[in-house]
Parts: C-alpha cells; sequence; structure tokens
C-alpha cells in the first residue's frame, strides 16, 4: 500500500516534468499502481485507516507524486455521507479539451500532499472543463465538470505537466480576485 513515505515532496525533479503519456493495454505494473493510488486515496479519506498510518487526506494523487512520470491520476472526490462519490475514476492521459472564460479559486486556497508547508493565497483555476481522458480499460471518457471536482482534476493534471498549484497564485497579492473569479467556498 501507499504510505506518505512513498510521496515524493517539493524539490524532487520529478515534480516539475512532464509526465509521459501512458499507452494501452497497460501493463501489470501500470494496472496496479493505479489501482494503489485509488486505494491509497480511499484509505486516507477513512479516518481510522489515516489515523492507523498517518495519512494525510487526499482527493487526487498523480503518478509523479509517487515517483513515476506517467501521465496518470487517481481522484476521488466524496460525495454527501453514504452517497456514492461524486467523482470516482483513474485519468489517464487526460486532456481538458474546452474550459469556461470564468475563473474559479477556492476560498482556503490549496495544499499538496508534495508540499509540506502552507502557501497561502487564490489558486485561480477554469471554473468548469470539458475533460477527454482514458481509464484503466482504455476507454475513452468526455466529462463536464464544475466548481470544485474541477479544481481537482486541474490539480492533478497540473502534477502530470510539472506544475505545483503555487506556480499559480498571484505574487504580487496572493488574494488578488478579479471581479468576474468565482471563489468557492
Ligand atoms: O496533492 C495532491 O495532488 C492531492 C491534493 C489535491 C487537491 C488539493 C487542493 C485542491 C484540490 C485538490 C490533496 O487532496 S490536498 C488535501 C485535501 C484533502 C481533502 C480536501 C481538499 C484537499
Ligand atoms: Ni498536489
Amino acid at each position: 500500500m501507499i504510505l506518505m513515505k512513498d510521496i515524493i515532496r517539493e524539490g524532487n525533479p520529478t515534480l516539475r516534468e512532464i509526465a509521459q503519456p501512458v499507452s494501452f493495454p497497460l501493463s501489470d505494473e501500470d494496472r496496479q499502481l493505479a489501482a494503489d493510488m485509488m486505494t491509497f486515496l480511499e484509505n486516507s479519506q477513512d479516518p481510522e485507516i489515516a489515523a492507523k498510518y498517518q495519512l494525510r487526506a487526499g482527493v487526487g494523487l498523480a503518478a509523479p507524486q509517487v515517483d513515476v512520470s506517467k501521465q496518470m491520476s487517481a481522484v476521488l472526490v466524496p460525495g454527501p455521507e453514504g452517497e456514492a462519490p461524486i467523482l470516482k475514476d483513474v485519468i489517464i492521459n487526460p486532456k481538458i479539451i474546452s474550459h469556461s472564460v470564468q475563473d474559479a479559486a477556492l476560498a482556503e486556497g490549496e495544499g499538496c500532499l508534495s508540499v509540506d508547508r502552507e502557501v497561502p493565497g487564490y489558486v485561480p483555476r477554469h471554473d468548469r472543463i470539458t475533460l477527454r481522458y482514458q481509464d484503466v480499460e482504455g476507454v475513452s471518457h468526455k466529462i463536464r465538470l464544475k466548481n470544485y471536482p474541477a479544481i481537482v482534476c486541474q490539480h492533478e493534471i497540473d502534477h502530470l505537466n510539472g506544475i505545483l498549484f503555487f506556480d499559480h497564485i498571484n505574487k504580487e497579492n496572493p488574494f488578488a480576485a478579479p471581479d468576474d473569479m468565482i471563489i468557492l467556498e
């Protein structure tokens, strides 16, 4: 199982690489990695398991974060208690094929499992995206996301392109908010 010790941190050059596209059918190794990344997210969102293994909660994990420079990220955005997740899949070779002009940012800013420090500020992202990706079976999907799930996927896709969340924060005024940017509470 993936533990926090397996997640590489800011300063490791892999986090700044552009990850390699994944070919299909998946190798046994890539299939296992996809499963392990999703299991990490499930474990990290289970209070007992997270406490037992000292896991930071995560709604996304990209392969480069476990030092594998491949275009693959697991996303698990929970739904309301007892309901199905809003988004649960391993997104492979993801591409944002269209997006809103309107930007959005989380009111509380962002964190990252690979960044062991607080970096305050708004992270402006597209409020709505149309995302094309392949799942572990190689089946192509086109989905439309908005608000928080869209933010999560953009955070993970950034990891596949060597981008970290604080790269987007306004250096002069971290909480600069253009009038038309939605602040998501
Ligand atoms: O480091 C990662 O990629 C996982 C991030 C993803 C993320 C951070 C901020 C905004 C959207 C996505 C972790 O999930 S950060 C911890 C966390 C946990 C639960 C909810 C929000 C953030
Ligand atoms: Ni991150």
